[in-house]
């Protein structure tokens, strides 16, 4: 029979892997408007990068951080690396347009 402290572990174990399963649809869904982003910025001759929206992001990760009272750090570095993620696709797409 476990202890409490164990089975109390296995529970917060398991929740945290229903909370990486989320993570993990919701990055595959931001990053799947990629290519359409992509393409409405290839109509508008818009480049991939567009800062002023990145300070924008960046400024609402604070704020949120802020109301859910942890720092603000780690998730800045998250939001980043998705961002980075979103533009290389991006380029991806860009790349296979200009190759045709
Ligand atoms: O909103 C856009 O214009 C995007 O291309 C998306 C996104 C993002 O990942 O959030 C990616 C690149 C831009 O520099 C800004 C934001």
């Amino acid at each position: 029979m476990s202890s409490s402290s164990e089975k109390r572990l296995e529970e917060i174990r398991k929740r945290i892997s229903e909370i990486d399963e989320q993570l993990i649809t919701l990055i595959a869904e931001r990053t799947g408007f990629a290519p359409e982003i992509a393409s409405l910025k290839n109509s508008l001759g818009a480049s991939v990068t567009d800062s002023k929206r990145e300070q924008d992001i960046c400024e609402q990760t604070r704020i949120l951080c802020e109301e859910h009272c942890i720092e603000c750090s780690v998730a800045l570095k998250i939001i980043k690396i998705l961002m980075e993620y979103n533009k290389e696709v991006q380029a991806e797409f860009f790349r296979k347009v200009d190759s045709k």
